[in-house]
């Protein structure tokens, strides 16, 4: 299957609040091998459009499909089987949990013997336990954490949980990968560390789209850029376009927000 079929697309997606409409049609085409940046000020939409992919919101109007399948009717862990995954704002790893196994539960949709029983000493689960493990330290060596399976993650920086979420996210090689803010609360050097990460999950066979406010993240990394402004997109384009579209320009000099 090629790029062009790979994508995720969305067509005249709505969605309202008690009358309010925070999305009002949105057509999108998130494509494979592309990283595809979307942006706008606070309130925008762009968490309630991502919601509406992966099935935690339902849209009033539109539809939403990946590689041609429909997937309106799909529960959000329907979805998830299908590879569809989404990181949150904030981080959400389990805090009783090593990293290791925080990582080993984003492995669960390809689980044989089933996530529980990989976890609990049965002989089914045990030897898929190791399996598991092992590909959970070999995604976390993939983003450059080869040391921190054994910790818990109240004892790494914010900057390192962020990439452990990510390890998470790509460890049961999901086919879209939707990343909500991955650089909120990261210093510098940590979002240098994972510009460098996004740019290597980057592959002709992954969908990867990124909701960020961090503006020389997204104009470095993006190949495409969705700008949304109460719920409609006000631009779609390279970082280029995007950076020299007036309307964009007048969005951003005009908000408050420190972009
Ligand atoms: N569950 C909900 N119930 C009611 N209103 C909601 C709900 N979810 C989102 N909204 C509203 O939808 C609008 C868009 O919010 P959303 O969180 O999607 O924006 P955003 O672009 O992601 O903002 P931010 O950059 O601040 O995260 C806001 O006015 C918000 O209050």
């Amino acid at each position: 299957m090629d790029q062009m079929t790979n994508a995720l697309r969305g067509k005249g997606i709505a969605l309202s609040f008690g009358g309010i409409k925070v999305l009002k049609g949105l057509d999108v085409e998130f494509r494979a091998g592309e990283i595809t940046g979307l942006i706008g000020p606070n309130g925008a939409g762009k968490t309630s459009l991502f919601n509406c992919l992966t099935g935690a919101y339902s849209p009033q109007e539109g539809t939403i499909s990946y590689a041609g399948d429909p997937l309106n009717d799909l529960p959000p862990a329907a979805r998830a089987n299908k590879g569809i995954v989404r990181s949150f704002q904030h981080v959400a790893l389990c805090p009783d949990l090593t990293v290791r196994e925080n990582v080993m539960m984003g492995i669960a949709r390809n689980g044989k013997a089933g996530w529980l029983s990989a976890f609990l000493p049965l002989p089914a689960g045990l030897r898929e336990r190791e399996e598991m493990a092992r590909s959970a330290d070999d995604a976390l060596a993939d983003l450059g954490l080869p040391d921190v399976g054994d910790k818990l993650p109240a004892e790494l920086p914010p900057g390192v949980q962020r990439l452990v979420e990510i390890a998470r996210a790509v460890v049961g090689k999901p086919s879209v990968l939707m990343l909500d803010e991955p650089a909120a609360g990261l210093n510098n050097s940590e979002t240098r560390d994972l510009t460098a990460v996004l740019r290597k999950l980057a592959s002709t066979d992954l969908v990867l789209v990124v909701v960020e406010h961090d503006m020389d993240l997204v104009m470095s990394i993006c190949d495409r850029i969705y700008v949304l402004n109460f719920g409609e997109f006000v631009a779609i384009g390279s970082p280029d376009e995007v950076r020299n579209n007036p309307d964009v320009v007048r969005i951003y000099l005009g908000s408050d927000d420190d972009e």
